[in-house]
């Protein structure tokens, strides 16, 4: 379980600020929703968090029961899911799944079948993903955070795309696979982080 610190957290490009100064403290199991208008800057700040955008000031910090956790290891605690994160298509579903269950160890007792019928996706398992439509993309992504092994999921948008059975069976996955781990969840839509018990609203965090 992994506990995140920002500490004057603050990023810009060129000139523009994005988000200045966030001080906060990211409980290990805690759930966020990181909302505001379009372009105001919700997956900037998933991916400085995420390490993958590197911060113009301040400092994140990440902590595990033993201490601080060096940044260029937080990689292998986190997993994301976002519209910008494309998906190899020349894979088939099952070589997909088998592919990436080899980079992250899947939670336990789970099997690459029992996967299958979760997503609802076990007809489609040797179909190539670049046949796939926009709706099973999504599932399937979303699947590959919930399943793996790890103490933070990253969802930038995560119902987009899902159709009203495919909402539900996201709001169930959060229930089923999320409860003991951190989520962060990028969103303007109520609907998709209505399980989160706080939130980051990044209009709060511009340059005055
Ligand atoms: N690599 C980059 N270089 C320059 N500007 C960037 C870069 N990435 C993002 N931006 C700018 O940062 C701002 C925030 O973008 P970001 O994608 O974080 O917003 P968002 O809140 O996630 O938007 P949306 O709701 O539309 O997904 C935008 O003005 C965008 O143009």
């Amino acid at each position: 379980m992994i506990k995140i610190e920002l500490e004057g957290a603050s990023k810009r490009f060129q000139y523009e600020w994005i988000f200045n100064n966030i001080q906060l403290t990211i409980p290990a199991g805690s759930k966020w929703a990181i909302t505001g208008s379009n372009g105001s800057g919700k997956s900037t700040l998933i991916k400085a968090i995420a390490g993958i955008t590197p911060l113009s000031e301040g400092n994140i910090k990440y902590f595990s029961n033993l201490g601080e956790i060096d940044s260029d290891q937080i990689f292998d605690h986190l997993v994301i899911s976002a519209p910008y994160l494309e998906l190899p298509e020349e894979f088939t579903l099952i070589e997909l799944l088998k592919f990436h269950f080899k980079f992250k160890k899947p939670i336990e007792s789970i099997s690459i079948s029992n996967m299958l019928d979760i997503l609802y996706l076990k007809e489609h398992q040797h179909k190539p993903i670049s046949q796939f439509s926009s709706g099973m993309k999504q599932r399937l992504k979303l699947g590959l955070c919930f399943f793996s092994d790890v103490s933070i999921l990253m969802l930038d948008e995560p119902t987009s795309n899902l159709d009203k059975r495919g909402i539900v069976w996201y709001n169930e996955m959060v229930m089923q696979y999320g409860s003991r781990r951190t989520i962060l969840v990028c969103s303007n839509e109520p609907k998709e982080f209505e399980f989160c018990t706080n939130q980051i609203r990044i209009e709060d965090h511009k340059k005055k």
